[in-house]
């Protein structure tokens, strides 16, 4: 069963189209990423599952209950969404408890000790209750703004950008820590960022987005591996493009030599190009019988001291490739580049 479901969304800020025709679901207790570059309508996405802006088109049901449609419009109110953002928006003139119990003034007195209480359990911050927010850090203020956003059991939690003020060097403990308190209260969650390496971290799904169109929406591991477009390849990391020709079997063959996909290949798709990332290229000695015909430079050589980055030029492209060790290899080298088995990313051009 879905938590979010969004059919053929449209929004325009005055005639410029910011969403074109986008699709996107959730499941129950899932955490879903929107990916995608500056500008390419994500924070807009989340406005309009938030009810701050009006659709000019679309579906959205959050929870089993429409909330967009042809002819309805809930208010952001009674939508039952949490929300987080970046600047933490907590109440400077309000203590962490009251900032937790802000959504639930409606309850009883008793009710609402007892859900900031366990809210601040939850988000390990027993202590601080009385503390206001200028008297924590930027990591226990996006506690609260958690603790705050999950206190009245919403359906669903839209998160944007919330760890982008937040230290590298604690980023990554926070974003463990509120995924964990977001799956103990099995809350669906939707999350807007420009950072890869977070959305891998606190997210189930990715939904790629470009143009205001989600492109592909799945794990980490299916997008890297089975991208349906070159934008989405390329969106997920650096690689080179090589001309291909399918060989039968597993096999295709390169200017840099056959190439052998470890996952099925769709015999249907004959000519085309691979998109090859650099962990599955591995640096060579020339050697005069190389069978590679494309020329391979050495651009650059840099020592990272557990590991040398070397920068190739494959012909009219370039990227960074990793070794282990120092090997015999120097800026203006030229060298052979041997393409190790993977799950081949092939494209019809
Ligand atoms: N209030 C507005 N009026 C007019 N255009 C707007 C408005 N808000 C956003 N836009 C435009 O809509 C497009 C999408 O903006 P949005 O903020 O959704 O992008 P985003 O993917 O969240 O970007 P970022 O990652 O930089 O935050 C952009 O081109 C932006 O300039």
């Amino acid at each position: 069963m879905s938590d979010l479901l969004i059919e053929h969304l449209n929004f325009d800020y005055q005639g410029n189209k910011v969403i074109d025709n986008l699709s996107l679901m959730i499941e129950k207790n899932e955490i879903v990423c929107l990916l995608g570059a500056s500008g390419c309508g994500k924070t807009t996405t989340l406005k309009a599952i938030a009810g701050l802006i009006k659709p000019s088109e679309g579906f959205i049901k959050i929870s089993n209950k429409t909330v967009n449609d042809k002819n309805v419009f809930i208010a952001p109110e009674v939508r039952n969404i949490g929300m987080m953002f970046q600047d933490y928006a907590l109440f400077p003139h309000l203590t962490v408890a009251q900032n937790i119990g802000y959504g639930l003034l409606s309850r009883d007195k008793t009710f609402k000790r007892d859900r900031i209480s366990e809210m601040l359990h939850l988000v390990k911050l027993e202590d601080l209750g009385e503390r206001y927010p200028h008297q924590l850090s930027g990591g226990q203020q996006q506690r609260v703004a958690i603790a705050r956003a999950l206190a009245y059991k919403p359906s669903l939690l839209l998160l944007d950008e919330p760890f982008s003020n937040i230290d590298h060097q604690v980023r990554f403990q926070l974003i463990e820590d509120i995924r964990r308190i977001i799956k103990d209260q099995q809350v669906s969650a939707i999350f807007v960022t420009h950072s890869k390496d977070e959305a891998f971290a606190f997210s189930d799904k990715l939904a790629i987005m470009h143009q205001g169109e989600i492109i592909q929406q799945d794990t980490a591991k299916m997008l890297f591996h089975q991208p349906k477009a070159k934008m989405v390849a390329e969106f997920l990391g650096q690689g080179i493009y090589l001309d291909a020709q399918y060989q039968g079997g597993q096999c295709f063959k390169t200017s840099l030599g056959d190439v052998i996909s470890t996952q099925a290949v769709d015999e249907n798709k004959q000519k085309g190009s691979l998109y090859v990332r650099p962990q599955y290229l591995s640096l060579q000695a020339k050697s005069t019988e190389s069978s590679g015909i494309d020329d391979v430079t050495i651009l650059s050589k840099r020592f990272m001291g557990t590991r040398y980055i070397y920068r190739l030029k494959v012909s009219a492209q370039e990227i960074e490739v990793v070794a282990t060790d120092d090997g015999l290899f120097n800026t203006g080298d030229r060298v052979d580049l041997n393409i190790l088995p993977h799950p081949v990313n092939f494209f019809i051009n």
